[in-house]
């Protein structure tokens, strides 16, 4: 069966710099993963800089690889237009780090909601605002709120963790079949953020769907991946299923990692 995402031998290189002293970043070098045909949970974990941002903007379309190919069920990635986006992101979709950037403060939530929906690309008749309240409903229900709760609300009434249920709502409306999220729990209070891993478990389960869990929380990638990459410097230096990968790390720098987290786990409180 043809995988879901395929990155083939994708470099990125930045170049940083005025004409007087440029520099090239390798940001990503030589990287090949597949997300494959049935749904799954594919973490890529790494310290900061280790190239995890600029694979989710490559396969979210929003930069394009230097070398190297993207295919999105077996057709290669190449977004031109405004209707090539649209269409492109109603497959993909974003959950980005800190829900109130993802929010105008001054306008309600549930407007978001709707304008996803009435906006929706393809043919068909538009979409009533009726039509919007229940697809907006439904995708709520989905990550454990209603319309009720947040309707009227602005950013601020909301906490981090219910504006994040919010924003990963939202990305449910095109009904993707696949989320990129970057860091999603990091900015949530500490105490939510297995809420939130645990819905990633659920949505995959309830609705089939797919997704790219990039993170520096190597406790939640192991508890709600299946798969599992660890990045240094650009670099996939280890890969697998994400438990034995994690209980056994072969790679020096996974070990490393991995001793971090153990000994910020053991660290006496202070
Ligand atoms: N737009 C850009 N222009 C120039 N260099 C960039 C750009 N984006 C990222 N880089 C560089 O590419 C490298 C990889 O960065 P990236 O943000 O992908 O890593 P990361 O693992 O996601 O880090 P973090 O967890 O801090 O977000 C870094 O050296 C970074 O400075």
């Amino acid at each position: 069966m043809t995988a879901l995402l395929h990155l083939s031998h994708v470099t990125k290189v930045y170049r940083q710099g005025g004409m007087l002293g440029r520099r090239l970043i390798t940001a990503v070098k030589d990287v090949s993963f597949e997300v494959g045909a049935e749904p799954e949970i594919l973490s890529i974990v790494g310290e900061s800089g280790s190239g995890k941002s600029t694979i989710a903007a490559m396969i979210l379309g929003q930069t394009t690889p230097t070398e190297g190919r993207l295919e999105f069920s077996g057709k290669t990635v190449s977004i031109h237009s405004r209707s090539e986006r649209k269409a492109f992101m109603k497959e993909v979709q974003p959950v980005l780090q800190n829900p109130f950037e993802a929010f105008n403060p001054l306008k309600r939530v549930d407007r978001y909601l709707f304008e996803t929906a009435r906006n929706l690309p393809g043919p068909g008749k538009r979409i009533d605002r009726k039509e919007a309240e229940r697809m907006a409903d439904a995708a709520l229900v989905h990550v454990g709120l209603t319309l009720e709760e947040v309707k009227g609300r602005f950013p601020h009434e909301l906490s981090g963790g219910q504006l994040q249920r919010v924003a990963i709502a939202r990305a449910l409306i095109p009904q993707p079949r696949l989320l990129v999220a970057d860091e999603p729990v990091s900015m949530v209070d500490a105490s939510l953020r297995m809420a939130i891993v645990n819905l990633f478990g659920r949505l995959k389960n309830e609705l089939g769907l797919s997704i790219i869990y990039i993170t520096h929380d190597l406790a939640t990638a192991y508890y709600v991946s299946d798969n599992i990459i660890i990045m240094r410097k650009g670099e996939i230096v280890e890969r697998g299923q994400a438990r034995p990968v994690l209980d056994n790390p072969q790679h020096p720098y996974s070990r490393a990692l991995k001793e971090a987290v153990l000994a910020a786990d053991f660290a006496p409180a202070l």
